[in-house]
């Protein structure tokens, strides 16, 4: 059996851990087997390109960031305008066929699921592994290099924690998140935020304003506490006011106010509404890079030895998931372009709310 393993969109910890998980159990369990990596994603199977991967491309790299093979974001666009007679994914197919793969193994997020579907529909045999800092997939309860992002995400704020109480100022740390508010409520809950804004609960300024104003007349527990708050702020937030319009014209709508992101907007309306000391802090590709934490490198493994188990079963268009503690899998056709989210009024946001953590929107500030 000929495998292809490709990592494609944003980077994220355990995708080596991924890469160890099926090559070591092809190598272990399948007879005559012969493994391939496709460099940067889609990009390399559109260029046709593949290397060889040896027992020893798998030793060392189970903690390792980053991905070994590369990635990169391809304009889904782009893929389906014809050029040369074909589109890009009839080259993807015809470069598939190329290399003579019996299965190709896609390591990515929410859109590479969808090419995938694609791929799978234009017979090609696609097994996915869902990869995500986000953890927006459909139909698994949590994606690998979730938890290390979390983890990193939640310590940064405990470190801003101490310079915000010093200052008494507003601190507004944005997470990564653009659809999903995920990481930004895990973090945010995991490191006693005060406020958690999610793209999935539009904020009103108002709201945000009144709880940094009251709590700046709050007295401290000692003589010496200054009042100060940690608000978590996901990329994707959004003003309650702009929550109906689409993210491509809701980017426009702010470029045109000249607004650079919506922390950077909420930090300067808050400092001029409240006269409280306002800052930002913008956590970035810190919460990608690095090593995966113990639950990512096991969760990629077992996710990827399992993956190798369908392939030697011969069960393709699928992807692997986990549910409950348990590793299962989905058809793609059943899980490509959609998304998990945060549900408003689920069970996460009720706990955080029932214990007085605010979303920004419209509830009553005691
Ligand atoms: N709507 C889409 N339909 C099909 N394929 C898509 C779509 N969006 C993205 N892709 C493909 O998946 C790749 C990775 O998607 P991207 O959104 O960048 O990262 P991720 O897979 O982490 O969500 C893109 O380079 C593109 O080839
Ligand atoms: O790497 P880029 O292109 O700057 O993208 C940043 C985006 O990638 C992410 O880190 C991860 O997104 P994906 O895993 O879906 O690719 C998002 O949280 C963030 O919005």
């Amino acid at each position: 059996m000929k495998i292809g393993i490709l990592t494609s969109g944003g980077d994220c910890p355990g995708l080596n851990a991924v890469i160890r998980a099926i090559g070591l159990y092809a190598l272990n369990n399948m007879e005559n087997v012969e493994i391939v990596g496709i460099p940067e994603g889609y990009g390399g199977l559109i260029r046709g390109e593949c290397r060889p991967l040896r027992r020893q491309d798998f030793s060392d790299i189970l903690d390792r960031g980053g991905t070994i093979l590369g990635t990169s974001r391809q304009p889904y666009k782009l893929m389906t305008v014809e050029e040369n007679g074909e589109t890009r994914l009839q080259e993807m197919c015809s470069n598939y066929q190329k290399m003579g793969l019996d299965c190709l193994f896609t390591l990515g997020g929410a859109g590479t699921h969808k090419t995938a579907a694609l791929l799978c529909a234009e017979g090609c045999n696609v097994i996915g592994l869902p990869k995500t800092i986000d953890n927006d997939i459909y139909g698994t309860d949590v994606t690998f290099g979730f938890q290390t992002a979390a983890e990193i995400a939640a310590e940064s704020i405990d470190r801003i924690r101490t310079t915000a109480a010093g200052h008494g100022r507003t601190m507004l740390v944005e997470i990564m998140g653009n659809k999903a508010g995920w990481l930004a409520l895990h973090a945010g809950l995991a490191a006693g935020a005060d406020m958690i804004l999610i793209p999935e609960i539009p904020f009103s300024l108002d709201a945000v304003c009144e709880f940094v104003q009251k709590s700046g007349e709050r007295k401290g527990a000692s003589d010496w506490e200054r009042p100060y708050n940690i608000i978590a702020v996901a990329e994707g937030a959004v003003l309650d006011s702009e929550a109906a319009y689409k993210k491509k014209d809701r980017a426009f709508a702010r470029i045109e106010r000249g607004e650079s992101t919506v922390t950077q907007h909420l930090a300067e309306i808050v400092e001029e509404r409240t006269g409280v000391e306002t800052r930002t802090s913008v956590l970035g590709y810190l919460q990608r890079g690095g090593t995966p934490c113990a639950y990512d490198r096991l969760l990629s493994s077992r996710l990827g030895a399992f993956a190798a188990d369908l392939a030697a079963k011969g069960v393709f268009g699928v992807s692997v998931a986990v549910s409950g503690n348990r590793i299962v899998y989905n058809a793609l056709a059943e899980i490509a372009g959609r998304y998990k989210l945060v549900e408003p009024d689920g069970e996460l946001v009720r706990f955080a709310k029932s214990i007085g953590i605010r979303f920004g929107d419209a509830q009553k500030i005691s």
